[in-house]
């Protein structure tokens, strides 16, 4: 099926039906709720999607799923949300779940590796994140040559990675690990929801996508080819707009 715009009428109709007081309403954060930056720290929520975002999670349910952090998602984005997962969903709040002190040997182990390998390298950085690290190559002067440096190194980590890409990034997590599409499931049966929509803009986000789920409706920031999302957003600018339609269809 071809991929659907989500603001025209058929579109519409389709978030209008899938957004009900039961729906788990998920979000990527870098590229979804908010625009890509040079730097990882630059990146900030736009105040008045903060404001719909906090009202949509008073009367349904919110939850974001990042590849960062918690720590670094919860500071970005500075909201009480019902659900905040970090690392793909391998990092859930830890009075839930603890963290996996097996994922934090295997990456740390990674680190010490990548951090050593990368000290002369300029532009290349190593993001630790707990569970999960990601390599950034955004700021190389030659990221194509960078990346394959990279991907050199990598391929000789012990144990082997699952190496995602990105955008100008490559996040590695342990083989083992969660997928951001288990996380989704998992979440919507600890919130309790029987239906999801969820946006997304990179790579990771495919592992929702990917799932075809009959009761999820997928939406990709970015209309492109690759993608196994039912619906695109024409770009994140559009955000603040769709979760303000949200609040509106839910009566908020
Ligand atoms: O799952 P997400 O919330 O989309 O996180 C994916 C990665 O996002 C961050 O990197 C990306 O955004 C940066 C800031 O805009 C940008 O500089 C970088 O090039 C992007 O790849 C984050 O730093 C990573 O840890 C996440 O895995």
């Amino acid at each position: 099926m071809p991929i659907r715009y989500l603001f025209d009428q058929q579109g519409l109709d389709d978030l209008a039906r899938f957004s009900t007081p039961r729906t788990l309403f998920a979000f990527d954060l870098d590229g979804t709720l908010a625009p890509i930056k040079v730097h990882a720290s630059e990146v900030k929520l736009a105040p008045e999607l903060s404001a719909a975002l906090e009202r949509l999670d008073q009367i349904a349910s919110v939850c974001v799923l990042t590849g960062r952090s918690r720590k670094d998602a919860l500071a970005i984005l500075n909201l009480d949300l019902r659900l905040v997962l970090g690392n793909h969903g391998c990092e859930w709040p830890p009075e839930v779940r603890p963290r996996n002190q097996r994922y934090l040997e295997i990456t740390g182990a990674w680190r010490e590796l990548l951090e050593r390998g990368f000290a002369q390298e300029s532009g290349v950085e190593i993001e630790y994140k707990g569970e999960t690290l990601t390599i950034h190559y955004r700021g190389a002067p030659d990221p194509e040559g960078a990346r394959v440096r990279i991907e050199k190194v990598v391929g000789e980590l012990i144990p082997a990675p699952r190496v995602i890409g990105g955008k100008f990034v490559m996040n590695l997590l342990p083989r083992e690990a969660e997928t951001k599409g288990i996380a989704l499931v998992e979440a919507m049966e600890f919130l309790g929801a029987g239906q999801a929509i969820y946006l997304g803009d990179d790579v990771t986000d495919e592992d929702v996508f990917t799932m075809s789920l009959p009761n999820l409706l997928g939406v990709h920031i970015g209309q492109e080819p690759w993608t196994a999302a039912s619906h695109y957003l024409e770009s994140q600018s559009e955000m603040t707009s769709l979760v303000q339609t949200m609040v509106r269809l839910l009566g908020g």
